[in-house]
This record gives structure tokens, sequence and C-alpha cells, in this order.
């Protein structure tokens, strides 16, 4: 019999996820529901759905999985909602919000309507919204969290990953407070430094306008995730608050130890302080997609002339290598320039090594 799925959120995850379902589960149909209907609209052109309904009552009593994809305090209100609307016997509902201890102890209360509530977090993303954004290969290889609670059986997990396979992500159970408080670190705590570090820059900005100009290379590249949705953010800091609040404790005592140590001009101390940032940091594994995704980039060395971009995008394109991102890294009159492409795996970053190299193109992996 043909299967039902309830998308409700139809931005960039629940898109994703939509077109991750589809390309695994080809007969099944799914329904859209966003509060938004040029969201509705967009994502049945885009044959994101198949078809967009007008209240999450139109198509939950005949769902066998349900997904919501919305800010996270609209996910608490549309699980207070789910309470009061028929669902499917046997029903998998399940969540993408990046907080999980508020949303399970929501979510847990729909087990006395004989439904499965299983909290995830697939942990790979970008800055862009909506569901013009979707792409079904957005979590392959990241890690996908999920917070099943003890009483859930392992075959309703078993059955979520299999619905959920098409994401080709990584499942890792975990405790909802235990994901807050590893969330909160690697991906909450840096996303409200990022947007403290551009309004800073931003404040001078009003003095020296062209600051703008100078804040590229490095400056871009910490604060891009600055430009993700503020809704989506401000809802994440409600929710996480308490895991914040301790770690913008500790980062203040973390920037009174950086204060003193140039204060005295400590060198040693300043030097152990970059050094053992730097250690960790090149550490870290790197082709592996965490929240923060790992970038698959290519740097070229190009000489300073006209047309030379589309040499290169040309010789890729031939090769029938596609690049997810192109930037200018460097461009003086007196000087080569450096291109980066970015890739979408390591095999398109080795191919497209290659292909440049047979062109005499100088290139480079940053470690
Ligand atoms: N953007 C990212 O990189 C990631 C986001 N998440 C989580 O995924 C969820 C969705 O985020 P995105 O897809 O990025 O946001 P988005 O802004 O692209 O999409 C959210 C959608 O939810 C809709 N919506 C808002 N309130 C609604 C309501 N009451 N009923 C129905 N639809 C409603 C909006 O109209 C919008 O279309 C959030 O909870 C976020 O924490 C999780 C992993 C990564
Ligand atoms: O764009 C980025 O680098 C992100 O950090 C994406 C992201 C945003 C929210 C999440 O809960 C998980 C991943």
């Amino acid at each position: 019999m043909k299967k039902h799925v309830l998308i409700i959120g139809l931005g960039l995850i629940g898109g994703s996820l939509a077109l991750a379902i589809k390309k695994e589960h080809a007969d099944v149909y799914i329904y859209g529901y966003d509060i938004d209907t040029d969201s509705v609209s967009m994502a049945q052109s885009l044959k994101v759905i198949d078809e967009g309904v007008q209240s999450i009552e139109e198509a939950a009593a005949i769902a066998d999985l349900l997904i919501i994809s919305t800010p996270v305090v609209k996910t608490m209100e549309i699980l207070e909602q789910l309470q009061h609307v028929p669902l499917k016997s046997g029903a998998l509902i399940t969540d993408v919000g990046s907080t999980k201890k508020r949303i399970m102890e929501k979510g847990r209360k729909l087990e006395n309507k004989d439904v499965t509530f299983i909290g995830g977090h697939p942990m790979a993303g970008s800055h862009k919204t909506g569901v013009t954004a979707a792409k079904a290969h957005l979590f392959e290889n990241a890690y996908y969290v999920i917070t099943p609670d003890q009483s859930v059986p392992t075959p309703a997990v078993i059955r979520l990953q299999n619905w959920l396979k098409g994401t080709r992500a990584r499942f890792l159970t975990m405790l909802p407070e235990e994901h807050d408080q590893l969330a909160g670190v690697i991906s909450h705590f840096p996303h409200v430094i990022a947007a403290s570090l551009v309004r800073q820059v931003e404040k001078i900005s009003y003095e020296h306008p062209q600051v703008g100009q100078l804040a590229a290379g490095g400056f871009r590249d910490i604060t891009r995730i600055a430009s993700s949705s503020p809704t989506m953010w401000r809802d994440i800091c409600v929710h996480n608050k308490e895991i914040l609040l301790e770690l913008l404790q500790s980062w203040q005592k973390e920037l009174r130890d950086v204060t003193g140590m140039i204060e005295s001009e400590d060198e040693k101390a300043l030097y152990d302080f970059f050094s053992q940032a730097k250690t960790y940091r090149d550490e870290l594994p790197s082709k592996k997609r965490g929240a923060l995704p790992a970038f698959y980039d290519l740097y070229v060395d190009v000489p300073d002339h006209p047309g030379v971009i589309s040499d290169v995008t040309g010789i890729l394109a031939e090769a029938g290598i596609s690049i997810t991102n192109i930037r200018i890294i460097e461009t003086r009159e007196d000087i080569m320039g450096v291109l980066r492409l970015s890739f979408r795996s390591e095999s398109d970053l080795q191919a497209g090594k290659q292909s440049l190299n047979d062109h005499l193109y100088e290139t480079y992996v940053a470690q």
C-alpha cells in the first residue's frame, strides 16, 4: 500500500528531507504544509512535495510519517497542536530542530495517542533558508542525531532510519541534554559569536566606512554563519538558554585571560594561547561533515587576467565535475590571484585537481 508523509515547514531542511525521502522511496506520496502559502506553491512547483495542504489536519490522519521542520519555538506549538488532531495509529513523528531537550519534553506527550515521537537533528545545513535552497544531498555524510526515549522500541527507531536513509547521513543516538550541550558548544555558541563579531565591525564602520571593504578573507570565513536566519537563531537561543549562559560565562573568563596576556605583553602566554588553539584545530577531522560543514576546497593560482575564471570553470565542466562555490581570494594588479573552488566531495576535489593540473594550473589543498 502507498505510504504517506507529511512535512510541516517547507524550508531548507524540510525540503531537503522531502527530496532525500523521494530518492529512496519512489512510491511514497508527500504532502507539505507551511504557514507561508508561497512556500507551499514553490515546493509543489519544484516537485519537492506531491501535494500542498492548507492545514495540518488535512493530511495528518493518513500520514505514516510526520516531519516537523519549522523553527524550534514553532515546533513546540505544532507538537501541542498534534495532541488534538487525529493521527494514524502507529505513525512515526519526528522533528529536525537544532535543540532537543524542550522538544522531547513536549513530543513524548504524544505517546498516549498510539504514535511514536523520536526527536531528530540532522547536523548539517547552510546559512541559506527556504525551499529553493533545498538539496537531496544536503546531509550526505553528516551526523544525524536522534534522541529516542527509552520507551521507544528499537524497530521504531530502525523504521525512522529507514525512512531517512536517502539522506546518506550517519545516525547517532544521544540523550537530549547531551545533544544540547554539544550542539551548544560547536554550533549555537559560534553563531552568537559570529553575529557579535559582525556587529563590532558594523559599529566601527560608522566612523571608518572602508572597514567593510577590508573585511575579507579570514573575517568573512569565520562570520559566514552570521548570514543565517535570525528567526531560527532567536528560537535556538531561547531553547538552549542555560547552556548558552554557561558558555558565555566561560568565554568571558577566556577573554579576561587574553586581556591580561595582552596588557602585560606576556609573549610566552600569547604564543601558547594561539599554539594550543592551532594544535587542537589542526587535529579536528576535516573531511567529515559536522554541524559546521567540512569543505572540499581547492586553491588555484591564476594569472590575473580577464577570462581566467571561465577558463577554469570550463575545464571542470568539460570533465563533468561540478563546483559548489568559487571565490577570488586575492587579486592585485601585480600578483597572481588565487581562486578557491569548493567541491561536493573528496573525489570531485581530486578529479578537479587532476584536470586543472593537466591544463598546467598550479593547485593546492589547504590542510
Ligand atoms: N538551517 C540549517 O542549517 C539547519 C536547521 N535546522 C533546524 O531546522 C528547522 C528549520 O530550519 P530551516 O529549514 O533552515 O528554516 P527555513 O526558514 O528554511 O524553513 C522553515 C519553514 O518553516 C515555516 N514555518 C514557520 N512557522 C510555521 C508554522 N507555524 N507552521 C508551518 N510552517 C511554519 C516557514 O514558513 C519556513 O518555510 C529549525 O528548527 C532549525 O533549527 C537543523 C539543522 C540545520
Ligand atoms: O551553515 C553552517 O555552517 C551551519 O552551522 C549549519 C547548521 C545550522 C544549524 C544546525 O542545527 C546545524 C547546522
